[in-house]
């Protein structure tokens, strides 16, 4: 009984985000059969809806007595001085003979209503108090990435999740809406999305989110009149629809646009001549084009007169030292100094339009736990998968609440659980697997594979060494196996199949990873066995895998940028593909045999009789396949010729093909086959680049090639070989 009343005792209650202040629980009561509301006509509508969404409402006097309300309200006056004086702060207690919800605001009493619903589980409440606020004013979320913009369902989901993870700003500004930006942003929206958007404000007020309408005029805004009662009547427009808080946004625009005195001017305009105006208005937001501290250049002024000229409440907004970047509080002090206020951050993460092939499930870190004192806002810029950028925001709001106490790893953990509640372990093998970058324009990169790193590295050593132990290879299957069941139960799973519709083609690319390690494994075994047979069987067989992965990385997830499908890039495809080497190279020792390479699979192959190149490396990229360039100069005999051979057939839309000539020699032919034998020339002509370039040819072709039809060997480089198929 003692150990019982113990770990009754010392049971932590989890609250997201985690509160400021809370006693330890004293015991529990059983969830009130009827509750008695006192307060209920001056509290917090949405508060009331959620507290009787909870509880069954007596209605006699006997049921068990709940306070609501705002510390003004006369219902919870005994409890007012319980109260913490911070805007968004509630008072909750929950007692043996009642229980309190005193919110400083209303939205206190709706975040204190919130908590209570966290803390009714199996029918139990703790008995605790809780003197809880947020850190920083506005939190949430700016939808402002590249690509499709989120859906109707998306946004509604997403504003719920907001009200129960208490973020209070959701700013839309999707780069691809061409109603926010060029080249519309000065009509106003089509009755749909008009109604849409109107329907989405009022989703936001019943979960106490502000919903921020964005403009983005910077693409060809004029500083004229025309221009300025132009963005007045969008917003008089979006006010129409229920709007009640706008931002303006000067970010990726050309540098000749972004003129402070000018971007100023204008904001205060509309500051003074419409929000000021319309009186129950939320302050602007700017997004500044000099919006990271790589970008700015001080001596030129831009920030400064920003800081200088702007209406004191206006916020300016800010992504940090770079474009994507860290959070902390050396950087706030700077860029607070130059803008005179409170940084109001625009932090791009988990935002994925420059790393399209990937997702971003790990956890949200490199935020600053000293800083709660430098920003006015915190929003996250997330991926275009909305449900998936629920694993970071989720996070986001428990960094934005309470700065000091956040970690981001138990963030995260928790995060998995409130996204996938059914199968979160099986959710965490994934995200896991799936949380860095990969290389790419801004050299932002995030850990991964973190507790499989060790395992990786042994196993690795040990295939190299040939002395392989059954333990290592035992937890590397084990890693294999759980990859393959965890893509295959949340393929099958039911509890959030949005999620699962957005990340579909990441979890069968994370399967046939898992599936292909576990083949691998196998090669070990039949090098043991010296079953020669065996060892061939299995290589066909990943390669079958490979051609899989192959096929839906070129037919899934085909966005103009980074097409494809990119998972466990970080540790787990490189420990396949450089183990795969590693074994078919020791099969080619024992039985004197080369195994075609697999390792970073590409069916298309490189074409030729000449062995200065047979061994060159075919690469793969937007369609375009293209030969590594050969460094030295190239030898080609009479009849001799390189190319590549597309594995199947395809249309050929161009090609280019730099020989390292002033001219097209008149030695050389370029062609074209589909079975190898019957040759057809290639037409094409020699660009200012003096590179030979042909354009579409109609039918499939299998071969492409230069070939020397004189009699005598001949000298070029081969500096460029490619082509493009559709
Ligand atoms: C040329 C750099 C573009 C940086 C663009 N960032 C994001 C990351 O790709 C993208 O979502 C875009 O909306 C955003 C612009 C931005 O960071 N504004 C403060």
């Amino acid at each position: 009984a003692i150990m019982g009343f113990q770990t009754l005792f010392s049971q932590k209650v989890q609250i997201q985000p985690t509160p400021q202040i809370v006693s330890q629980p004293s015991g529990h009561i059983l969830k009130p059969e009827e509750v008695r509301i006192i307060g209920a006509n001056s509290a917090d509508k949405e508060a009331v809806k959620l507290l009787k969404s909870l509880f069954s409402i007596s209605e006699s006097k006997k049921g068990f007595p709940i306070y609501l309300g705002e510390k003004s309200d006369k219902a919870i006056r005994k409890y007012k001085s319980q109260i913490p004086n911070k805007a968004e702060g509630y008072y909750l207690s929950i007692e043996k003979n009642k229980i309190v919800v005193a919110g400083n605001d209303e939205r206190g009493t709706y975040y204190g209503m919130q908590t209570l619903k966290q803390l009714l589980v199996d029918g139990k409440l703790p008995l605790l108090n809780i003197k809880d606020y947020p850190d920083i004013t506005a939190r949430g979320v700016v939808e402002g990435f590249y690509g499709t913009p989120w859906n109707y369902e998306d946004r509604v989901s997403q504003l719920k999740f907001y009200g129960a993870n208490k973020l209070n700003t959701y700013i839309y500004g999707p780069k691809d809406d061409p109603y926010h930006r060029s080249p519309n942003w000065r009509e106003p929206y089509p009755a749909k999305e008009a109604k849409a958007i109107k329907e989405l404000v009022q989703v936001a007020n019943h979960n106490h989110v502000d919903f921020v309408w964005a403009i983005h005029p910077g693409m060809d805004i004029k500083w004229n009149t025309a221009d300025r009662d132009a963005a007045i009547s969008k917003f008089e427009a979006m006010y129409d629809l229920g709007v009640r808080a706008f931002a303006v946004f000067f970010d990726d625009i050309s540098w000749e646009d972004s003129n402070a005195a000018k971007q100023a001017d204008f904001l205060n305009y509309l500051d003074d001549n419409f929000v000021k105006v319309k009186k129950n208005v939320l302050p602007l937001i700017l997004c500044p084009t000099e919006y990271n501290k790589s970008w700015s250049k001080i001596e030129k002024g831009y920030l400064p007169t920003l800081g200088e000229k702007l209406n004191p409440s206006i916020h300016v907004m800010w992504t940090g030292d770079r474009v994507i970047s860290d959070i902390d509080r050396q950087g706030l002090e700077w860029i607070n100094q130059h803008i005179k206020r409170k940084a109001y951050i625009w932090w791009n993460f988990p935002v994925s339009d420059y790393v399209r092939d990937h997702l971003l499930m790990g956890p949200a870190y490199g935020l600053d736990t000293g800083a709660s004192d430098l920003m006015s806002g915190f929003m996250s810029n997330p991926m275009e998968f909305a449900e998936a950028s629920k694993v970071a925001i989720y996070s986001v709001a428990d960094y934005a609440w309470n700065i000091k106490a956040y970690q981001s790893m138990e963030a995260w953990e928790r995060a998995l659980k409130a996204v996938m509640p059914n199968n979160c372990e099986m959710f965490r093998v994934f995200a896991i697997h799936n949380a860095d970058l990969g290389p790419n324009g801004h050299g932002y990169r995030r850990d991964e594979s973190w507790e499989f790193k060790e395992i990786a590295e042994k196993y690795l050593n040990e295939v190299k060494s040939g002395k392989w132990k059954v333990e290592t290879i035992a937890d590397v299957q084990q890693e294999f196996i759980q990859m393959m069941m965890s893509a295959k139960t949340l393929l099958q799973s039911t509890d959030n199949p949005a999620l699962i519709d957005e990340i579909e083609p990441w979890l069968l690319q994370f399967r046939l990873l898992g599936e292909s390690g576990l083949a691998l494994t196998h090669l070990q075994v039949a090098l043991e066995k010296n079953d020669k047979a065996y060892f061939k069987k299995l290589y066909s067989y990943i390669k079958l895998l490979k051609e899989e992965m192959f096929k839906n990385s070129n037919s899934l997830n085909q966005n103009p940028y980074q097409p494809g499908v990119k998972t466990g890039s970080l540790v787990i495809e490189p420990l396949i593909n450089n183990a795969l080497a590693e074994l078919s190279k020791q099969y080619a020792q024992r039985y004197n045999e080369e195994l075609p390479s697999i390792a970073n699979y590409i069916p298309h192959l490189i074409y030729t009789n000449l062995n200065q190149v047979e061994n060159l490396p075919i690469r793969y990229l937007h369609k375009t396949i293209s030969i590594s360039p050969l460094l030295e100069v190239l030898k080609v005999p009479a009849n001799g010729y390189v190319g590549i051979e597309l594995v199947p057939e395809q249309t050929v839309l161009h090609s280019k093909i730099n020989m390292g000539l002033d001219e097209f020699p008149e030695w050389a032919k370029i062609q074209v086959s589909a079975d190898g034998d019957n040759w057809t020339d290639y037409q094409g002509k020699y660009n200012g680049r003096k590179e030979w370039v042909g354009g579409k040819l109609e039918g499939l072709y299998r071969f492409v090639r230069m070939v020397n039809t004189s009699a005598n060997e001949q000298e070029c480089y081969l500096k460029r070989f490619e082509v493009k198929i559709k």
